[in-house]
Order: C-alpha cells, then sequence, then structure tokens
C-alpha cells in the first residue's frame, strides 16, 4: 500500500522528496513516516494542493445536493455534512480522486466509541466516559443523515445504502476525521504578501485560537464557489466552521508522541508544506504533534496513550490532567448550598469543572467557590452587589474541603493507585485496551494522589500552627491570671 499511496499522491499532484522522506510501519502505531538519510531542519518533506484536501470545499457533494437542502437538512453544522461527504466519495469507487486515498485509511479502530461495556468500565472515573459521543452521532446519523440519503436516489443509489451509508459506516468516517483530520482554514487574500504561515497541529477537536477567530471573522468570500461553501457551513464565529474540517492526505501518515514533534505543516496559497523543525538522522521517526493532549483525549481521539518518563519518576503522559467537577465541590463544601449562589457562580462565568495538571497547583477558582458557598449571609450579598466571587484565600477550613474533596475525587475510579501499578507491572495479559485504560486512570489519580499529598500537608501544618498559637496564648494568660492572682492575693 506504501508505494500505492505514493504513486496516487504524485499523479494528484503531491510532492515529496523521495530520496529522505519514506514510509514505514511501527510496531504498535500502524503506518508512519521515517527519515530514508539524515535530513536537516527546515527541510520541506512534502507538498499538498489544497485541492488534493478533503473537506466541505473540495468535495462535490454539497454543490450536487443543493446548498439549501443542505442547510434545511441540518449539513451545514458539525461534522455531519463531512462524514455523508466521506462516505459518498468512498461509494463512487475509483471516480472519486481519494478512492487510493480511502483504501489507505484504516477501516477498524481501537478508541472506546468501539469498546464494550465491560472495556468501557475500566475507564470509570476518567475525563473519558461522558465523551464518547457515541448517543450524540446516531442521533445525527438517524436525523440528518438518513433522510438526506433518503430524499436523493440519484446521488446515493439505494442499492449502494446497505454497503456504503451504513451506520456502522459513519462511525467509521467519524473516527477517521476525530484521528486524522486537520483545521485548514481558506487563503485569505490578506496573507498574500506572506510567504508562509505556520499551521496548527492536526487538532480539530480544540476550538481555534482567538487569532485564527478573528481571521475567520476578517475573511471574505473570493470567489462563487467559496462563498457557496462558506454559506455551506453555518456561520458561528465562536465555533469552528465545519468547511474547515479537511482530510490531509500524507500529512495524516505522521504518528505524534509527546515532545518529539520533529515536522510541522505550513500552509500557503496552494499548499500545504510537511518541513522538518529539527535535524532528523536517518532511520529516525518524523513525528508531527497532536497538540500533546491529555492520556484521556488521546486514548478517545486517536485510540493511544503516550508513556515517557516523567520529571518524578516512572512513565505517564506528563500533560495529563483531572477533572474535578463543580458540584461535587460545591456538595463537599456545603450540602446545603443554595442555588441563587451557584445560578450567580454560572452566570459570571464561573467553572463547572476544574482542571489538576501536573503543575499540582490547586484552582484559584476552585477555592472561591468554595467560599462563596460557605458565605455568611451578609457576605454574600456584599459580594453579588459588587460581582465579585470571594478572594481565593486558603485557611484551615478551605483545607479540610479540598482534602475531602479529592478524597472523593479519587474513590470515584473502580481502582486504587497500587492496584493499577501492580496490574501494569505483573500482568502479561492485558488486552490493548484493558492496558490503555489503566493508564489512563493511573496517570488521572497520581495527579490526584500528589495534590493530596500536598494539601494534608499544608492542613497538618496550618492546624499545628493554630494549636501552637492557642498554646502560647493559653500560657500566656494563665501566667497573666496567676499574675492577677498574685496581685489579687495581695
Ligand atoms: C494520523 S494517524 C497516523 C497514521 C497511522 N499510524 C496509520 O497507520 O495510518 C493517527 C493514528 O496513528 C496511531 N498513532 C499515532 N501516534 C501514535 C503513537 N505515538 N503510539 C501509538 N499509535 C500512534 C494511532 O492509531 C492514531 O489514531
Amino acid at each position: 500500500m506504501d508505494a500505492e499511496i505514493l504513486a496516487w499522491f504524485t499523479r494528484q499532484g503531491g510532492t515529496y522528496d523521495a530520496e529522505r522522506f519514506g514510509l514505514s510501519q511501527f510496531p504498535g502505531q500502524g503506518r508512519g513516516a521515517i527519515a530514508l538519510t539524515d535530513i536537516p531542519e527546515d527541510h520541506t518533506l512534502f507538498s499538498i494542493p489544497r485541492d488534493l484536501t478533503l473537506s466541505l470545499r473540495t468535495s462535490s457533494l454539497p454543490a450536487s445536493f443543493g446548498l439549501g437542502a443542505w442547510k434545511s437538512g441540518g449539513l451545514s453544522t458539525g461534522w455531519a455534512g463531512l462524514m455523508l461527504c466521506m462516505m459518498w466519495e468512498e461509494s463512487k469507487s475509483s471516480e472519486s480522486k481519494w478512492s487510493v486515498y480511502f483504501q489507505s485509511m484504516p477501516s477498524t479502530f481501537s478508541t472506546p466509541m468501539f469498546w464494550n461495556e465491560q472495556e468501557i468500565e475500566e475507564l470509570e472515573g476518567t475525563a473519558v466516559v461522558d465523551k464518547i459521543g457515541r448517543q450524540d452521532a446516531e442521533k445525527d446519523y438517524h436525523e440528518r443523515v438518513l433522510p438526506a440519503l433518503q430524499s436523493r436516489p440519484d446521488l446515493f443509489p439505494p442499492h449502494l445504502l446497505d454497503v456504503h451509508f451504513t451506520l456502522e459506516r459513519y462511525h467509521m468516517m467519524g473516527s477517521r476525521i476525530l484521528s486524522r483530520s486537520f483545521t485548514v482554514e481558506n487563503w485569505d487574500s490578506a496573507d498574500d504578501d506572506e510567504e508562509e504561515e505556520e499551521f496548527n497541529e492536526m487538532d480539530v477537536d480544540s476550538s481555534p485560537s482567538r487569532g485564527q477567530q478573528d481571521q475567520n471573522a476578517q475573511r471574505e468570500a473570493k470567489d462563487g464557489e467559496e462563498k457557496f461553501h462558506d454559506e455551506v457551513a453555518e456561520e458561528d464565529e465562536d465555533e469552528e466552521d465545519p468547511s474547515d474540517v479537511a482530510m490531509v492526505p500524507m500529512a495524516d501518515i505522521l504518528n505524534a508522541r509527546y515532545g518529539s514533534e520533529n515536522a510541522k505543516l505550513f500552509y500557503e496559497k496552494h499548499t500545504l508544506r510537511m518541513v522538518s523543525t529539527k535535524p532528523i538522522s536517518a532511520g529516525e521517526q518524523i513525528w508531527n504533534t497532536y497538540g500533546d493532549p491529555p492520556n484521556s483525549d488521546l486514548l478517545r481521539r486517536y485510540g493511544h496513550v503516550d508513556q515517557v518518563p516523567l520529571p518524578q519518576g516512572d512513565v505517564g503522559n506528563p500533560a495529563d490532567i483531572v477533572e474535578i467537577r463543580a458540584d461535587l465541590v460545591v456538595s463537599t463544601a456545603n450540602s446545603q448550598a443554595d442555588q441563587e449562589r451557584i445560578d450567580w457562580w454560572l452566570e459570571e462565568g464561573g467553572d463547572d469543572t476544574f482542571i489538576l495538571d501536573n503543575d499540582f497547583d490547586l484552582p484559584e477558582t476552585m477555592i472561591s467557590l468554595i467560599k462563596l458557598v460557605q458565605l455568611p449571609s451578609a457576605d454574600w450579598e456584599k459580594a453579588k452587589q459588587k460581582g465579585k466571587p470571594p478572594k481565593p484565600k486558603v485557611d484551615a477550613g478551605v483545607l479540610a474541603v479540598i482534602v475531602d474533596v479529592l478524597n472523593k475525587r479519587l474513590a470515584q475510579y473502580g481502582t486504587s493507585v497500587q492496584e493499577d501499578t501492580e496490574l501494569l507491572s505483573t500482568r502479561t495479559d492485558l488486552t490493548d485496551n484493558h492496558k490503555n485504560a489503566v493508564v489512563v486512570r493511573l496517570g488521572e489519580k497520581r495527579i490526584l494522589s500528589i495534590v493530596l499529598e500536598q494539601q494534608q500537608q499544608q492542613l497538618q501544618a496550618m492546624q499545628s500552627h493554630v494549636t501552637d498559637v492557642k498554646r502560647k496564648r493559653g500560657a500566656e494568660s494563665s501566667t497573666c491570671s496567676t499574675h492577677t492572682a498574685k496581685k489579687g492575693k495581695r
């Protein structure tokens, strides 16, 4: 397949440095890219014509379907439209210019979307469980895709429906987008003077940066076709423009690992260019970046986890995080917390989830919320009037709540740190899915345990300081009363 995909890529106008850039299989990672000889920094590995990317802008389906019907059928928001385009392009076999590309892509995935119930139970307590999104995808398929398929037998011949347009294939396309797509914005004519612009990493799941959003807002359609596609995707500046989500052949062959990036995609007016960002030695893997997400996100989107040496010893993903829901914090801080304060907190833009990461610092907003739900009524009225939540000042009372929250959060996992560490070191028979689930939950629990230990120590120090002060005061007052007594005696 490697030779076929490279030959197809060249036929379609792509170019690559055949002397230096090659494809290879990497154990546990599938296909990837390899340096055939030493590659200097800033060297172009390959170039992809923009029209070889596959998106709502380049597939002819939206135009054939008609703008009005595309929009009224709900295909202009989210990924449903692109997933339908991909199923349609693949159904056209060799009539689609991407047919060889489709053949080269995986059709099975190790993401939790395809795990059985027992496997998903292994993820209990992690940030993955609530984000798998299978039900939402199936709702989209039934409400948006099926009606479209049924409305246009000329585009979707009935005898092909059970082959290329099934729910199963819809999930497959969704997983291909999740693990392989890039955000490819239209070329802005204002950028014409610039030689090149760095292209954001492969990461369609996160919102575009503020700068990108501003660019989107300023962007004007340049010709009729682009205008059509800009209209096809419903404009909402806060949301990713579905027309920007693109499959990028060749660029999506690069694997990624935390902190290993040595190549990056740059975009230009007519092409996207993969360029080395460091010297790469012959035989080394050529790595892109997926934005160094935590293992929970890596597993959910890409189906693998990163394990590199951690500063505190052992291996794991330095980008791991733990999510703590605000409702756990509120119920721990004050089980009688009044709803008005919580509504106010959320209306003022307060977080509904707090994040702990490998800095092990407590989020100040979490401290502020604890104080808010414990404020005496008069102070709450003042805070409301000022429109300011309480200052995130830690005292022994707050620390005791935090310790309680962390203990409760740890108890949400089905296993302990010790049990997971033992599982990974002693059980050689774990399936890949089971092992990945253990790595994700262990990474989260390690952060929680470290933060818990730090907070417990701080609480103890504060409590013993208070005891010391009290003892000192007690000693002083007893000296004082002896003195007084003595005085009185006189
Ligand atoms: C963009 S594709 C890269 C090409 C892919 N390896 C292939 O065979 O087509 C992303 C997928 O590659 C695999 N992958 C990438 N980096 C990996 C890594 N560090 N460890 C394990 N698998 C990895 C995962 O399956 C991921 O979903």
